[in-house]
């Protein structure tokens, strides 16, 4: 008796990539679409008539140009549940991006500047968090990022603010218009974070120069740089960088979007490989720089054409560097998740 052919199968739609995300602005990933759901909702009128034509605007020339049109649309985030939907919408696009882990950065004084309480902030992006494991398989931490444009005396009293909330904080950082606002500024502020058990990272080098990179790391006490672009301009702090494993939490489609670099094309991301840095792919506000944390891989994929050894590496190091080393038995799945996964010959 013939036994029938099997059906050939449909290819099995590949998996994309496991990995941490480790610099992602909440605040960034506000898309248009709910920038206006949110305006209806709490009656705030918007300087734009549609989706359209705010994403039009979204044409930067600089770090400045794009930040003043972030804090303006913030404007739309009032309530806890506000907050909860934005982490929430952003943990489902990370999860369907291969995202396991994401270590979330938030502006605490770009709200309460506005009238928002700290505690409805952390508490409406905690509700998002608490279930993010259940709902969309992504484990989270969060870091509390102080705006180096304001004061320093701004950036105690937000950590002294946030007291009541520092179970749900694992780290501060440091974010907002660089150049003219170098890391020493925050000396006292990062000593007072040590001193409570927070870890401690910052924003270094994207506009600004490498010896700000020098000042995270000596001043700061810094654990990662954000960005730490320049520092290749800096070939003795390049070595000290890849001596000690520092790792660079690198964003190219920002970094594209706000003129750090003229193409893609010219990334120093794969002369960084080279020289051994301790590099990872990030999005940082991907609702408004064109894409998700696998939108950036995908785009150094094709454009620098990375290779599949190399995307593991930097997927490995995502890992590596997050701030996982409280637990341990989960960073080693993520990796084995890693070292597992299969390119379908890409
Ligand atoms: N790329 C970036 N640099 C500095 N501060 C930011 N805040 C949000 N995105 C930022
Ligand atoms: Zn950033």
């Amino acid at each position: 008796m013939d036994h029938p052919q099997p059906h050939p199968q449909p290819r099995p739609q590949s998996r994309p990539l496991p990995k941490a995300e480790l610099h992602l602005h909440i605040e960034g990933t506000l898309e248009p679409e709910l920038a206006f759901a949110l305006a209806a909702r709490n009656g705030v009128e918007l300087p734009y008539r549609d989706t359209e034509e705010l994403r039009a605007a979204y044409r930067f020339s600089d770090l400045q140009s794009f930040l003043d049109l972030y804090y303006g649309l913030m404007a739309v985030l009032r309530t806890a549940e506000d907050f909860t939907e934005l982490a929430d919408a952003y943990l489902a696009r990370a999860a369907a991006q291969g995202v396991r882990h994401a270590e979330i950065f938030f502006d605490p004084q770009a709200h309460t500047a506005r009238g928002v309480p700290l505690g409805t902030v952390v508490e409406g992006l905690g509700a998002a968090l608490d279930r993010s494991e259940e709902r969309h398989g992504v484990s989270t931490r969060l870091i509390m990022c102080f705006l180096r444009d304001e004061s320093a005396e701004s950036a105690l009293a937000t950590l002294e603010a946030a007291r009541p909330y520092l179970d749900r904080i694992t780290g501060v950082g440091l974010d907002s218009a660089e150049v003219g606002h170098p890391p020493a500024k925050f000396r006292e502020v990062y000593e007072a974070a040590a001193a409570l058990g927070l870890r401690r990272v910052a924003h270094a080098g994207e506009e600004g120069p490498a010896a700000y990179v020098r000042e995270a790391l000596d001043v700061l006490g810094v654990e990662r740089i954000d960005h730490g672009l320049r520092s290749m301009e800096d070939p003795e702090l390049v070595s000290r960088l890849v001596r000690d494993r520092v790792p660079l939490t690198l964003c190219p489609l920002s970094n594209v979007r706000l003129r750090a670099v003229d193409t893609l094309a010219d990334h120093p991301l794969p002369s960084m490989l080279a020289a051994g840095l301790v590099v990872t792919v990030n999005s940082d506000d991907p609702a408004y720089f064109g894409g998700y944390v696998g939108d950036n891989f995908d785009a150094v994929r094709a454009t620098l054409g990375l290779s599949p050894d190399q995307l593991r590496l930097l997927a490995r190091n995502s890992f590596e560097a997050s701030f996982l080393d409280d637990d341990e038995p989960r960073r080693a799945r993520y990796l084995a998740e890693v070292e597992a996964h299969d390119f379908d010959g890409a």
